[in-house]
Order: structure tokens, then sequence, then C-alpha cells
């Protein structure tokens, strides 16, 4: 037997949850499939088969059958299947205008029987019923099949099912044009719900249709105008002012500002010299700039982000799975209480036969649970296509969920709350002079890839020193390194270690405790069992630190900056910041200190997502910043792709914003249907109105959801 392999298709027509599981009930029931989820908000279909059991073919058949179009999404998760769709995008079938979508077909149609019956009964009252009746069938037919093919495929009890049950009943007690009606108003509401769905699907494609379709490509002297699509890794383009840069790259000449909004969100321009990063999609300032472009379209960081937070939006949220559980036995058991009002009131008090039925009727009618089951999904589809635009990744509806519920925020120091890129501010010679403890310190750092060695290299390079080589370098993480130089071992590590193995002199203890209360990290550099120096180093806050750090506050959330510095630096630090802190950590110290703040309720945990990468998934939910990085993107729950501090307190808004929606979403849902429930009991709702409150319900939910496509944090 073969491996099952993931194959991946693109759903048209979906517009509301229980078509998914629809879909997804169908696919089951074929051999050889072993997983299916589909999404309605991704329009995408994701099946894990033995490809030897049931073919492409059959699969894209059924879907088919049952009254949506599949068509071929690539295999597997390539990001190059994701990219490559989205330049053929435009114009696709999606794209469609609605009266050319078989949903808007089948409204005009329905609509237009409609207007011939309503003349015809004008011309000929005796023969109303007729032309009615008939409009109703027509309209009714394809309803009736899809029904029938959900039937075939495990999902007796279906919105189609309740359609034609209910239409077909109104024909047979004599309510031939409310049955025409009705059907009618199906065929909208069903249109008007996809083009919401549809919506929310455009929120992120919207990023890609920023990028430039056209470059201009320097070979030799001359500049040529090619499709960015055709650039490949090593060209060389020109970005005059204005222009948007057609792919990621690295300025080799010229000196401008970028716009990297569509990226990061941030709107303020970044300067950019030889040397700087530039990403596809932004937009030059006033210089022209040369830029030899580093990826294909494909692999541009935008075209990733999309392709990111499409998957997240393919991914269910467990409130979504709940109510998807909950609408599996919602449907049959609304047509249990219809039969029931039927054959109660008739058999027990008395009733009228026909008022029943009619009751019964429209009960079925506000039994659909489109809107209880697109309330959620709509929501986090929005959310996270609105996060992307502002620069806020988040990496699925759990995560996004997770964030709304966070009670504690804890930071990681270096990188986050400060720049990450400390500078030597003194060198303090102890035994020797100051260049020869800062040149042997460069040489055990010149393997590392701390901020701290980097800064060490750096103060070395900057003062000429000849940096002698090392050997075997090893690192303690949250300590220090080692190596071997030719005049001996050199260790440059924290001043705690150094005094643990007594190397710290009363005096040498007194001059680190100083520079420490300024804020300094200080290392001592020992050679053998003599301290030789010691290093103070200065990192910048991110200018948005405390702003942020108070808004999070101002939230009623916990904020906590964990670090392995010094005590002392660390307290200077928190005390500028107004945050609560632990220092002297050691990475487990770390985990056990995120775990213990996670016993409050979840928390999130911030950092670079570079060493602090086990930190990151201790907590509930982590939040890497770090503006575009790859690790950063693929370790966390989310990601900040603006270097702000405040991006944090914008995802717990945009957050707790999706949540309060989706509460808003599902109170809609279940009180509309309350009300025209009761209503129908009364006999005060008629069949019209019974599926207005489910269409109706449906389109008010969907807007809702959308405005959060457009929400804004501050
Ligand atoms: N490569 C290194 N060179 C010199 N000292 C180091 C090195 N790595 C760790 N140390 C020492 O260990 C301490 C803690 O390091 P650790 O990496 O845990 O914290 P950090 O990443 O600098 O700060 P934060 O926890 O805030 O991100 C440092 O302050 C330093 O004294
Ligand atoms: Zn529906």
């Amino acid at each position: 037997m073969a491996d099952p392999s993931a194959l991946k298709f693109r759903i048209e027509g979906m517009d509301c949850g229980s078509c998914a599981a629809k879909i997804e009930t169908a696919m089951r029931r074929l051999p050889g499939v072993s997983e299916v989820e589909v999404s309605v908000t991704a329009a995408s279909m994701a099946i894990a088969v033995d490809e030897d059991r049931t073919s492409r073919e059959t699969i894209r058949s059924k879907v088919n059958a049952l009254g949506f179009r599949a068509l071929d999404g690539g295999e597997g998760h390539g990001r190059d299947g994701h990219a490559h769709d989205h330049g053929h995008d435009h114009g696709g079938p999606d794209d469609r205008p609605w009266w050319r979508t078989p949903k808007g077909v089948n409204a005009i149609v329905s609509g237009a029987l409609l207007a011939l019956a309503w003349g015809v009964s004008l011309a000929e009252p005796h023969w109303a019923a007729w032309p009615y009746a008939a409009a109703a069938l027509v309209a009714l037919a394809p309803v009736v099949r899809r029904a029938a093919a959900g039937a075939l495929n495990g999902t007796p009890f279906s919105i189609e099912t309740l359609m034609a049950v209910a239409a077909l009943g109104a024909i047979a007690i004599g309510e031939a044009p409310e049955a025409a009606v009705v059907v009618f108003l199906f065929a909208v509401g069903e249109l008007l719900e996809g083009v919401a769905a549809s919506r929310a699907r455009a929120g992120v494609k919207a990023l890609v249709a920023l990028m430039p379709n056209s470059a201009r490509r320097i070979r030799g002297e001359a500049i040529e105008t090619v499709p960015a699509s055709d650039l490949v890794a090593g060209d060389l383009v020109l970005v005059r002012p204005g222009d948007r840069a057609p792919s990621d790259g690295v300025v080799q000449d010229g000196v401008s500002d970028m716009n990297e909004a569509p990226i990061t969100g941030e709107s303020r321009p970044v300067p950019k010299a030889p040397g700087a990063t530039v990403y596809a999609g932004s937009v030059n300032g006033d210089g022209e700039l040369r830029v030899a472009i580093t990826k294909a379209a494909s692999d541009n960081t935008i075209a990733r982000i999309v392709a990111m937070v499409e998957e997240a939006q393919a991914t269910k949220a467990p409130t979504a799975r709940f109510i998807e559980r909950f609408s599996r036995w919602y449907t049959p058991a609304a047509m249990v209480l219809a039969l029931l009002v039927i054959v109660l009131p008739p058999l027990l008090a008395d009733g009228d036969w026909r008022t029943w039925i009619y009751r019964g009727l429209a009960v079925l009618l506000v039994a659909c649970p489109c809107a209880l089951v697109i309330s959620t999904p709509a929501a986090i589809a929005s959310a996270l296509a609105g996060g992307a635009r502002r620069g806020l990744l988040i990496k699925g509806g759990a995560a996004l969920e997770t964030l709304g519920h966070v009670t504690a925020v804890a930071f990681d120091k270096t990188g986050t709350l400060t720049e990450g890129r400390p500078r030597v501010v003194d060198v303090v010679a102890i035994d020797g002079g100051e260049d020869e403890a800062l040149a042997k310190a460069a040489a055990v750092e010149r393997g590392s890839s701390h901020p701290l060695g980097a800064a060490i290299l750096d103060a070395a390079q900057a003062r000429g020193l000849a940096v002698p080589n090392a050997f075997g370098g090893s690192a303690a993480p949250g300590k220090g390194v080692t190596a071997r130089l030719m005049s001996g071992f050199v260790t440059v590590g924290s001043p705690r270690q150094a005094a643990e193995k007594g190397l710290l002199s009363a005096s040498a203890a007194e001059r680190v405790a100083t520079l420490e209360s300024e804020g300094k990290t200080v290392v001592a550099v020992s050679e053998g069992e003599r301290l030789i120096g010691l290093v103070a180093m200065q990192d910048t806050l991110r200018p948005d630190a405390a702003a942020a750090l108070a808004r999070l506050k101002a939230l009623g959330l916990r904020a906590i900056m964990l670090t392995g510095d010094n005590a002392r630096a660390a307290a200077a630090i928190a005390g500028e910041l107004g945050v609560e802190h632990r220092a002297e950590l050691l990475p487990d110290a770390k985990l056990a200190a995120i775990a213990e703040l996670g016993r409050d309720g979840p928390v999130a945990m911030v950092g670079d997502g570079v060493n602090d990468a086990p930190a990151l998934a201790a907590a509930s939910v982590g939040v890497a910043m770090g503006g575009g990085t790859d690790v950063a993107l693929e370790t966390a729950d989310a990601a900040l792709l603006s270097n702000r501090v405040s991006g944090v307190a914008d995802l717990v808004t945009l957050s707790r914003a999706t949540l309060s929606n989706i509460h808003v979403n599902v109170a809609l849902a279940l009180g509309l249907k309350a009300v025209f429930l009761a209503a129908t009991l009364v006999g005060w709702a008629p069949l019209w109105m019974a599926i207005l409150a489910d269409t109706g319900a449906t389109v008010l939910v969907t807007a809702n959801a959308l405005r959060l496509l457009r929400f804004d944090p501050a």
C-alpha cells in the first residue's frame, strides 16, 4: 500500500461551516482517506489519502456532486505552491462577477420566475397557485440535488434538506406563493453569504496586490523592464524614487528611505544604505537605489507571510471546533422539534393541522445553523488578515484565542525590551593592559552568537587590536564562554561565575557593582586562575518600551522582565521601564518562572526568537519579535514584524476584540433564532421571515466579523 499523501484543493462555493462539515463527512467515507480538514474561510481542503484507493479525480467529482467546485491547490504544504497560486489569482474563477457565479444565476432565475408568477397571478387570479408552484419547484431543483447528494454522502440533515422539506411542504399545504418567495430569499441569502465570505478571504490577498508587476533590471549598461516574477536571486534592479521594490534584496548602491508598511505595518520610513535589506512591496522614498535581488518572487517575505496567514486561517480554533460539534446534532434536533410542533398541538390540543404544519415548516427554516457555525471562523479569519496588515502575524485561531485570555506577559530583556545591540562602554584592566583584556575576550567570543560577544568583537576591531587565535571554544548558556589561547585558557563570563571560582577580589567586585548599578552588563575576563579585566556593555532601550509596558498594565495584564543579566543592571533597567523583573536567571530558571506565572492563567512570552526558543515554547503563547527573520517566523505562535514593543499590546487588543466579536456573533445568531422561533410558534412569523432569520443572521454575523479587517488597535 502506498503512503497516504496530503493533497490540497481549493474549494469554491462554500459559504458556511455546515458546508465544510458536509464535505468532510463525505470525504471520510471514501476509501483510503485518513484525514480531512476543510476550511470555509480559507476556501481550502487538505486531505490525507492513499491515492491508489481513491484518486484525485474521484475526490474532485465527489466534491462537485455536493454542489461545490474543487480545484487543484497544489500538493502538500509547499510554499512554492502557495505563492504560485497568488501570482495567478487575479482574474481566477473566484473573481467572477456575482451574476455569473452559480449562486448568482440561481438567485436571478428564481427571482425572474417569481416575478413571472406574480404577473400571471395578476392576469389570471384563479390560476395563481400553479405558476407559483412551478416557480418554486424550478428554483428548488438545484437545492434538492444538493440535499440528495449530501444525504447519499453521509449528511442527511443539511440546510438544503431543511429548505427542500419546508418548500415542498408549503406547496403541499397550498402555500405555493410563500414557497416561491422562500426559495428566492434562500438563493439571495446564499449569494450574500458567498460575497461576505470572499471578502474575508480577500483580506490577506490585498497584501500581495501591493507587489509591483514589473521591475527595472540592470544588465551591464542597459536597463530593461521585465516582469517581477522573472527575477532570480543575483539579479540587479534599479528602484527609482516612488517605486515599490519588486522582490526581496540587499541595497548595493544608493541611499534612501523606504516605507515598509505592507510588511511590518509600520509606516515610519526606514533609512536604507548599502548593505540594508529591502522587502518586496515596500515603497522607495527620495533616493535611487540599486538592489541585488536575493529571493525569487515566490519566496519573498510578503509571499511567505500571506502563505502563513492562509495556513493559519485554515486551522480551526477550539471554539470553532466546539460549535461544529454542536451543530452536528443541532440540525437533526431542530427537525425533531419541527415534527413535534406539527403533530403535538393537533393531537393533544385539538389544533388545526394546516396551521401547525405551517408553523412546523417555519421552525425548520429558523433552524439552519449557518450563522452560528460561521460566527467564529469568520471573525478569526478577518482578525488574522487584519493583524497581518499591521505587522501582527498570528499563526492560527488557537493562538489568537489564547492571546485574548492571557493574564501575564513575560519579556526577555536583550533584543526585546532593548535593541539587542550592546556596545562596550568601559574596559577595566585588572592584571595586564586594557587592550590585552579586550583582545583576549574577543578571541574567545569569535565563534559566539551572543550579542555580548558581537559587542566585544566590534570594540576590539574599533581599537584596531590584533585578535589572537583561539581553539576549542565552548559556551555555557547563561554563564559565559571559554576557549584555549596560546597563552592559556581564557573565560569570558558573568562576574558571578568568576566570584564563585574565587577570582574576584574585593576591589574588583566593587568595580563590578558600580558599573552594574549604572545599568551596564559586566563580563569578567579571566585567564587560568587570574582575573585580567572587566568589560562593561550597555544596550539601548527600545524607544517605545516604557509606553508599551504601560499600555499592557492599562489592559490589566501583569508584565514582567526575565533576564539572565546581573541583578543590579536589571533593576536599573526595570526601574527606568517601570516593570516587574527577575534577574540572573539561568535558562532553566526562565522556564520555571514562566511555568510559575502560568499558574495564574495563560502567559505570553515575548522574545527575539533566537536564543530563547525554549522559553517561547514553554509559554501558553510565544511571541517573537524580530522583523521578518526566518527563525522568528517559524518558532513562535505569533510574531511582530515591526520591532515595536507596543505590538504586544496591539496583539492582545486585537485578540480581545476578536473574542468579543465572536461573543457578539454567537449571541446574535442564537438570539435571532430564539426570537424567530418564538414568533413562529405563536404564528407571528410567516415562512419568508423565518428564512430571513437565518440568512439575515449569517450576513449580519459575517459583516460584523469583517470589521476586524480594519481593526485599529491604538
Ligand atoms: N557569550 C558570552 N560572553 C560573555 N558573557 C556571557 C556570554 N553568554 C552569557 N554570558 C554571561 O551570562 C549572562 C546571562 O546570559 P544570558 O544569555 O542568559 O542573558 P542575556 O541573553 O544576555 O539577557 P536576557 O536574558 O535579558 O536576554 C550574561 O549577562 C553574561 O554575563
Ligand atoms: Zn449555508
